[in-house]
């Protein structure tokens, strides 16, 4: 059975205290007594832009949602800093940006602190930063998929978080889309936000990543710097993968 946490990732930490070294200990999740994470051992650099690959099924998004304390695993164990500091602030963009039924500045809005929305200089600076500051006063639901997902982000933004998880975000969006998010996950890890990105987009995964998780079948089959991943110091599923051949 799969059980859901039902209260949101634990309260922001003290500014600056909490790290973003994230590390899980033999993560292992079973749905209906079948086990599809399996001894997830990773450490995480802070530093780097992690992509997490696999084939459909291999288990990203539901590790992800451990990592993002969306879902509780079954067993092992998933930690910040290996301190009391506690996780940092966290949020998370999905395939299917999930908006407010209200304009797209009140979805920003909504999760702004009451004092930094009074003027409306904030909300201003993230809807520019992902191109939709024309569309201020529109309604979320009638932007277009591409729109909706950089809303979601500038969501996510609003909430400065310093630790980001993307589940495939550009997964049904046209090319200029799909740049123009992937150039402000670029920025964001670049200026200090710990970035989490999974896709099982191949091309994608060279563009973005400084390092690659590779699962398959609930387990971690390779955790590599992307210039040895891609070029070649990889498991032979990984490579065959990456040759384009199918993998089950
Ligand atoms: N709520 C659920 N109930 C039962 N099985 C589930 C549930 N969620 C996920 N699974 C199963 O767990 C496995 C891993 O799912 P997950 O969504 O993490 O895969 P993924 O690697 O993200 O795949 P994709 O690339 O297709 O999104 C799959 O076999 C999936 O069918």
């Amino acid at each position: 059975m799969l059980r859901a946490v039902i209260d949101p990732p634990a309260p922001a930490a003290p500014e600056g205290a909490a790290s973003t070294r994230l590390r899980t200990r033999n993560i292992v999740l079973k749905i209906d007594g079948k086990s599809v994470l399996d001894g997830v051992t990773l450490d995480f650099d802070p530093d780097r832009l992690t992509v997490i690959m696999g084939p459909n099924g291999a288990g990203k998004s539901l590790l992800l949602r451990i990592l993002h304390g969306l879902l509780k695993p079954t067993g092992g164990e998933v930690s910040w800093g290996g301190g009391p500091a506690g996780p940092p602030r966290q949020a998370m963009v999905f395939q299917k940006p999930v908006l407010l039924r209200r304009s797209v500045a009140a979805n920003i809005d909504y999760v702004l602190p009451k004092s930094e929305c009074r003027d409306g200089e904030e909300c201003a600076g993230l809807l520019a930063r992902v191109g939709l500051a024309h569309k201020a006063r529109q309604a979320a639901r009638l932007l277009s998929g591409g729109e909706q997902q950089r809303l979601a982000l500038a969501r996510a933004l609003a909430t400065k978080p310093e630790a980001l998880f993307l589940d495939e975000p550009t997964a049904s969006l046209d090319p200029p889309s799909v740049l123009m998010i992937e150039q402000l996950v670029k920025e964001i890890q670049s200026t200090g936000t710990k970035v989490l990105f999974v896709t099982h987009d191949v091309a994608q995964a060279r563009r973005l990543a400084d390092d690659v998780v590779f699962l398959h079948r609930g387990c971690v089959t390779d955790h590599a710097p992307a210039a040895d991943f891609f070029g070649g110091a990889c498991s032979p599923v990984a490579a065959d993968f990456l040759a384009g051949k199918i993998v089950i």
